[in-house]
Parts: structure tokens; sequence; C-alpha cells
């Protein structure tokens, strides 16, 4: 069956002029799987009150940590691209949930050069199953694939937040930080509103509960909260972390409703105030480093972390296009297509 893959990562603002990240979070805040409220109150709330005020202050961010080629989720997305492709023998291609190169542009080009393609293998760049990151880049493709490429078949990667071998990559990845003594390793995960959490309850009756994400449960299928402690557990096993050597916390939350606790700022900064020694900082939830590792931890956090009095602090890179890793992602697409 004649088969093309297609990577899909979050996206970013073509530039970090103004217009242009007022035109990307206008596209990403309208999705009605970010803010899931009915749509006239979505468009009141993302381009009557959000639109007016936040794309100037997030283009300073987007300033203070752009490259000379662009953004660093995209270039970084584009130089694993190109080393998927070294491990693979099918044509993979990139495309953006929100801005550029966008879906519906990567599949109609897909389309047009392949003009006997039966299936198209698709990877959202997520290791955990959120319905504002995997759930929408799903429904987006099924959406677009619908017009544009109708009776070609579709295959999903499944959320791989507890593959063997991706767990050993990120453990690797995180184990030259562990060189030096430390005191902890803070697993700092994206943050999504609880809301969220319970809609994807398949069984209407198991999030949030004390010592929900450790029952065995049909509900983890589709709980962000259990798949990021499953993460962390893996990965502080591979790595011998004693309980007390590690935790998690969730970053990047926006509005007034309950997000998933404890958050990572007001973690770091108590972790200054204990004085600690030497703090080890991870983000799972991305594959890639982005506004959200670069400026909010990188910057913010190791500002807030060393301003309350912690001695010490290292963020670990994403995997961005480690050799394994691009290696991993080749060797699933082979297993999963035929050129
Ligand atoms: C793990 C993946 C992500 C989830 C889940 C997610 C949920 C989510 N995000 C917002 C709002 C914003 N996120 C922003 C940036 C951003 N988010 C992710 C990933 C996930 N978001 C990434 C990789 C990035 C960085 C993009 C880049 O260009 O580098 C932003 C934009 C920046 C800003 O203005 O702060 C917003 C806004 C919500 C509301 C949400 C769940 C409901
Ligand atoms: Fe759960
Ligand atoms: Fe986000």
């Amino acid at each position: 069956m004649k088969s093309v893959a297609m990577l899909v990562n979050l996206g970013s603002p073509d530039s970090t002029e103004v217009k242009d990240v007022k035109r990307y979070l206008g596209e990403f805040l309208m999705d009605g799987r970010v803010i899931d409220v009915p749509y006239l109150l979505r468009a009141f709330l993302v381009k009557g009150i959000i639109l007016n005020t936040r794309p100037k202050k997030s283009a300073e961010a987007y300033k203070s940590i752009w490259w000379e080629n662009g953004s660093p989720l995209i270039v970084l997305s584009e130089r694993l691209q190109e080393k998927v492709q070294a491990h693979s023998e099918v044509k993979v291609e990139l495309a953006m949930r929100y801005g550029n190169p966008s879906i519906t542009e990567t599949l109609k080009r897909i389309k047009s050069e392949n003009p006997d393609l039966e299936n198209l293998f698709v990877i959202p760049l997520y290791p955990h199953y959120a319905m504002s990151s995997y759930e929408t880049v799903v429904e987006r493709v099924r959406e677009v694939a619908e017009s544009e490429m109708p009776g070609i078949n579709l295959d999903f990667q499944e959320p791989f937040y507890d593959d063997d071998q991706y767990i050993d990559i990120l453990a690797k990845s995180i184990k030259p930080a562990l060189e030096t003594p430390f005191t902890k390793v803070l697993f700092s995960y994206h943050g999504v509103p609880e809301r969220h959490i319970k809609k994807g309850d398949v069984t209407g009756n198991h999030c949030l509960k004390e010592g929900c994400c450790q029952t065995k449960s049909p509900a983890h299928a589709k709980c962000y909260r259990h798949q990021c402690f499953e993460t962390t557990r893996l990965v502080a096993e591979k790595l011998g972390l004693k309980e007390d050597q590690f935790s998690v916390s969730f970053q990047s939350r926006l509005g007034r409703d309950p997000w998933l606790t404890p958050f990572t700022d007001a973690t770091l900064k108590e972790y200054g105030h204990q004085g600690m020694e030497r703090l080890v900082v991870v983000c799972p939830a991305f594959v890639s480093d982005c506004l959200e590792t670069l400026e909010e931890i990188q910057v913010e956090g190791v500002h807030d972390f060393l301003g309350a009095g912690g001695k010490a602090i290292e963020v670990v890179p994403c995997l961005n296009d480690r050799e394994d890793w691009s290696a991993l992602l080749g060797k699933w697409i082979d297993n999963r297509t035929t050129v």
C-alpha cells in the first residue's frame, strides 16, 4: 500500500510581529478543543478579550527566544523531519496544527505529489493524550483529509507516553544532568484545565479523585494526568531515582478555571525558598524546545528558583533531533507503512 508519513507539531507564529502572533493565537485559541466553550462565548473571550492584550506580551516573549532562522519549535521540527527521513523508507512530511506549514497546505501537496497514495501515517508529536494537543491533531487531519484526499486510509500513532524505547531515550537524555550531584528532578508538564480531564473520562466517574491516576481504569487511555505520571514513574525507575528524588508539576496555565496542580512556577519558588542545592528540570510534554521551555522554564523558571534562594538549576533539553529519537520515529514509520 503506497504510504506517506506526516509528523504534526503544534506550530508557532510566522514571525515575532504582533500581527503574526495575533493571527496565530486567534487560530490556536478559537480551536474548540483548546477553549472548549460554545462558539459565541469563545469568540467573545478570544477576540473580545484575549487578543486585545496577549499578542503584544507573547510577541515580546517570542522575540526573546527567536532564532535567526525562525521559531525554535519550527526549526527543530524541520531538523527532526530531515533526520527521521534518513531513517525511513517512506516519504516523511511535516505539518503544524496552527500556523504554517498548515495541515491543509501539506495534505494538498502530498496528494498532488503522490496521485497513487493509499495510506497516510500521522504522528502527532505529543507523548500524552490531551484533547487540546493529540486529539485536535487527529480530528483536524480527519476533517481536512475528508475533503483533500477522500478514500485515503488514515493511520495514527498512539500516544507513546509509556513506550519502552521512548522512555529509554528520555532517560538517556536526562542522565548527563545527573552526573553532577543533584537534590531533585522536577518533571514539568504543560498543564490543562481539570475540566478537560473530566470530559475525557470514558467511565464518567473515575478521574480527579484521590489516587485515581494510580488505580487501573479504562479512563487512562485519555487521561493526560495519568499518562504524565506514568512517563515520570517509568523514567524515574529507569534512572534509579528514589521517591524523594523526583516530583511532578504543571506549567503554562491560562485563564481562571482550575488547571492541574501543583503549578511549576510555585514549585520552583518553593524549592528556591528551601535553598535547594541543585535542581534538574525536564519537560517531557514537549518533544521540541519551544516558547514554553526556552522562555517559561529556562528564563522565568530559572530566575524564580535562583531569586528565591535556590543554589543551582539545570534544564534538560527536549529530545529535539537526537539521533536515537529520530531513529525510533523512523522505525515506527517503517513498521506501519509500505513504500
Ligand atoms: C503538551 C502539549 C500542549 C498542551 C496540552 C497545550 C494545551 C494548552 N495550551 C494553551 C495555551 C497556549 N499554549 C501556548 C504555547 C504552547 N503550547 C504548547 C503545547 C501544548 N499546549 C507548545 C509546544 C507551545 C509553544 C509554541 C511555540 O511557538 O513555541 C500559547 C502561546 C504562547 C503564549 O501566548 O503563551 C498559548 C496561548 C491552552 C489554553 C491549552 C489547553 C487548554
Ligand atoms: Fe486520572
Ligand atoms: Fe499550550
